[in-house]
Order: structure tokens, then C-alpha cells, then sequence
């Protein structure tokens, strides 16, 4: 009989086991980092019930959601988020047949190749963020809250932070993050409470009320698209079109492009916020981009994706910004649909809810050396000035079968955004 030492980690309490540890008034990623100076590079935590495991390298890391990622590919269970539609939100849908169809259908219109296609977008919003940043007096930050990585799913683009519907946008997405924190709602820890009928339980009534509207709004997103988005290359056109041979059902159809707008929204915004902190704050690293930009695209003409080939340090500084300061620092938790041990000697059970620790993974000394906590794209380039084409890399988009799956998209706008902005 195999044994089931589960991996070393703090003592909980009874019922709520390690949620306490949560509270403290640090942002999670850093409880995990302190975690794992204390245990090492595996933790095992206990959140009222739910197994939970960090991984706080990158061997570890990749051993089980890259290498073994046909075991790890599941997401944690949510009775209110079931309620709220979670097995429509892609990021959080479990892994069954509506996460493989709607994986699909995304991976087709965003992976490398046909990410070409939305290039042209994103020039267009690279030139007109620039220009808002130079001309218009609103604080910068409401230029970056309002980019959006060229995918023409809404009605316009740009799109600004106040336009109602992407605040309806952003209050949905803060409403799945609440309703999932652990110890949200004691349905979580007590799913008995989820017979009680909708007109006793409140919060099954909202989640259910929330559901509809949630819909309402996609729905809206998706006809305005189709109709006012006929010049660009459109994710929901796309869709529509090959909805019969993906075997979107129409929910789906009408929820994807948007769940695809959200994961992209705040993550490439926020990144794009660190990019241009860093150029500030290390002026002679910009001073070098710039001098790249001059020298590859001239004074003539705005940069383009034909110039990223000849523009290495302009990618360098955009990997290095990915791996500094990734949106997602402890990512999303890939759940174990089988018992399995980790090295032979730590029992993972089936259900487990996986984290990798990206922020921690990200500033590794083993990996990146001693400057890792320092901001030096020339860590991505080889000794001639090419760019690196190797394993070294970050971890910031994941893992797996659930890595992200706008990172191409991702990439592109953050490097044409980069270049056009230093450009100017
Ligand atoms: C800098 C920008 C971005 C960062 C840092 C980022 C990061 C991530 C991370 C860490 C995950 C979880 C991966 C895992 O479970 O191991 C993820 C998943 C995902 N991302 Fe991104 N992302 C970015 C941009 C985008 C964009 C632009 C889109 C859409 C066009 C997008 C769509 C998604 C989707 C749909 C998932 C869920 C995939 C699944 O569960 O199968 N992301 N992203």
C-alpha cells in the first residue's frame, strides 16, 4: 500500500483548516512566498474541506500541471458559481466536454497564426492610446484601463473605463472573484444548504438573478458586435461562422467572446501599467528601446509587426515585464482528477485544488540567477543581441492544457503598444 504523507505545510484549524491564514494583511502570493521559505517548494493547505497544494517552483511546477497535465486540467467546484454560470466562463469551467468545445473554438481563433489576423486592431489601438497619451488630459491610467487588446468584441473600441458596459463587465468579473474566494459562502462549506428551494436562500436567488443578467449582457455584446464590428477581424463573425462545426450551443457562442474580452481586459492593462512604470522608472533600459525603435522603423512611419523580427530588445522588454510582474502572480488553480504523489513521497489525493505560486516561480534565484528580482530584459537575449529561443522563459501564463490562451494576442499587443508609445 502506497503511503499518504501529504506534503509538509502549517497546522489548521478544526472545519476551517488553513483559510485563517488568508487574512493576514499581505497579498496572497506573498503568504504563499513566505510559505515557502518556511516549507519548501511543495505546501499542503487545508481550506474548510478543500485540499490545496502550492507550488512554489518551477520543477515542481511543470512536473505536475506541464508533464502531467492530462491529471491536472480541473477546476475547483463553486455551488454559487455554478448558479452564477461558471461552466460558461472558460477559465472556470471544469474539464468536460463545454470547457473542450469552447477551448477549441478559442484556441482556433487565437493561436499564433490567427492571431495575425486582429494585427491590424491592435496598430490601430497602439496609435490611438499613443495619441491619447500625449494629447488628452485625462491621467494615463484611464487610457490603459480602457485598451483592449484588439479583439472587437464590444461595440467600440476604445473603449472607455466609465462606458456602462464595461463597468456591467467589471462588476461581473469582481462578482465571480468574491463569490469563489474560500469561505465566501458557508453553502461552500455546508453543500447540504444548496436543497434549501431559491425562495429561502438568498444568495441562490441572486446568483441565479446575476446568471440572467450576465447573459443578457453577452447576448447585447454579441449582436452589437455582429453589427458594428463588420471592417474588423471579429472574434463573435468568427464564431458565428463556425459555430455548427465547433458545436458551440448558443449560449455558449454568446458568452465566449466576452468571458475571452474579460480574461484579456485587466490582465494586459495591468501589464501594460507595469511597462510603462518601467520605462520610467529605468530610464537608460528605455533610452536603449528607443534607440532600437530608430534604428529599425525610422522617423517616417509608425512600427508594425513586420518590424518585430529586426526589434529583439523591444521583446526582451516585454518578456521581462511578463516575468516581473505577471497579472496573475499565483494564477488560476488547476484541480488533480486522480490520487497521485509528487516525487514518490508526497500523496496529492484526487481533488486537490493546485496553485503554482507564478510571482515567486517568476523571481527564482536558481532560475533567473542573482539579479532575478531586478528588471533586465537582457536576460532574454543571447550575447549577440538575438533573442533567446529556449526553454528559459516565464511561467506567467500558466500551464498545461489550461495555459492561457490569449498569450499570442497578449504578446502582440503588449510589444506594438511598447514600440509605438517609445516610438513616439
Ligand atoms: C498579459 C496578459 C495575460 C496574462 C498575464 C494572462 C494570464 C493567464 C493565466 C495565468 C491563466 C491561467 C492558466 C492556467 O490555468 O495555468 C490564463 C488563462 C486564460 N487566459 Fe489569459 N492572460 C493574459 C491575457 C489574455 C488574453 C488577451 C486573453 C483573451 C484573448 C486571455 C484568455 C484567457 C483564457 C480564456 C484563459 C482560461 C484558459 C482555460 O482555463 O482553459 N488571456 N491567463
Amino acid at each position: 500500500k502506497r503511503n499518504r504523507q501529504l506534503p509538509p505545510g502549517p497546522k489548521g484549524w478544526p472545519i476551517l483548516g488553513n483559510i485563517l491564514e488568508l487574512r493576514e494583511d499581505l497579498p496572497v502570493w506573498k503568504i504563499f512566498d513566505k510559505m515557502k521559505n518556511e516549507y519548501g517548494p511543495i505546501v499542503y493547505l487545508n481550506f474548510a474541506g478543500q485540499n490545496v497544494v502550492v507550488l512554489n517552483t518551477k520543477e515542481a511546477a511543470n512536473e505536475l500541471l506541464d508533464r502531467r497535465s492530462g491529471n491536472y486540467s480541473d477546476r475547483p467546484k463553486s455551488i454559487v458559481g455554478s448558479y452564477l454560470g461558471s461552466s460558461l466562463v472558460l477559465a472556470l469551467a471544469g474539464y468536460g466536454k463545454t470547457w473542450q468545445t469552447m477551448r477549441h473554438a478559442s484556441h482556433s481563433a487565437l493561436n499564433m497564426r490567427a492571431s495575425a489576423e486582429y494585427c491590424p486592431g491592435q496598430i490601430d489601438d497602439a496609435v490611438i492610446f499613443t495619441y491619447d497619451l500625449l494629447h488628452k488630459t485625462a491621467p494615463p491610467l484611464t487610457s490603459i484601463e480602457s485598451f483592449n487588446c484588439g479583439l472587437y468584441v464590444l461595440r467600440k473600441s476604445p473603449l472607455h473605463s466609465d462606458d456602462p458596459i464595461l463597468q456591467k463587465l467589471s462588476h461581473m468579473a469582481h462578482r465571480f472573484a468574491t463569490a469563489l474566494y474560500p469561505g465566501a459562502y458557508l453553502v461552500e462549506i455546508l453543500p447540504i444548504l444548496d436543497y434549501l428551494p431559491s425562495f429561502m436562500a438568498k444568495w441562490k436567488r441572486d446568483a441565479q438573478e446575476d446568471y440572467k443578467k450576465f447573459t443578457a449582457i453577452f447576448e447585447q455584446c454579441f449582436e452589437e458586435a455582429l453589427v458594428h464590428q463588420k471592417d474588423k477581424a471579429n472574434l463573435s463573425a468568427k464564431l458565428a461562422e463556425e459555430q455548427a462545426s465547433i458545436g458551440l450551443t448558443d449560449l455558449e457562442k454568446v458568452w465566449l467572446p466576452g468571458i475571452l474580452y474579460l480574461a484579456g481586459y485587466e490582465t494586459t492593462a495591468n501589464t501594460l501599467s507595469w511597462l510603462l512604470h518601467a520605462m520610467t522608472i529605468y530610464p537608460s533600459i528605455q533610452r536603449k528601446a528607443q534607440e532600437e525603435i530608430d534604428r529599425v522603423v525610422g522617423r517616417s512611419r509608425t512600427p508594425t509587426f513586420n518590424d518585430m523580427e529586426h526589434l529583439p530588445y523591444i521583446r526582451a522588454v516585454v518578456k521581462e515585464i511578463l516575468r516581473w510582474q505577471p497579472a496573475v502572480p499565483f494564477g488560476v488553480p488547476h484541480v488533480s482528477m486522480e490520487d497521485d504523489w509528487y516525487e514518490g513521497k508526497y500523496f496529492i489525493p484526487k481533488g486537490t485544488a493546485c496553485f503554482a505560486n507564478i510571482w515567486s516561480i517568476n523571481r527564482s534565484t536558481d532560475v533567473y540567477g542573482p539579479d532575478a528580482l531586478e528588471f533586465r530584459p537582457e536576460r532574454f537575449l543571447n550575447e549577440d543581441g538575438t533573442l533567446r529561443n529556449d526553454e528559459y522563459n516565464h511561467s506567467t501564463y500558466g500551464f498545461g492544457r489550461r495555459i492561457c490562451v490569449g498569450r499570442h494576442i497578449a504578446d502582440n499587443s503588449l510589444f506594438i503598444i511598447l514600440a509605438t508609445v517609445l516610438w513616439l
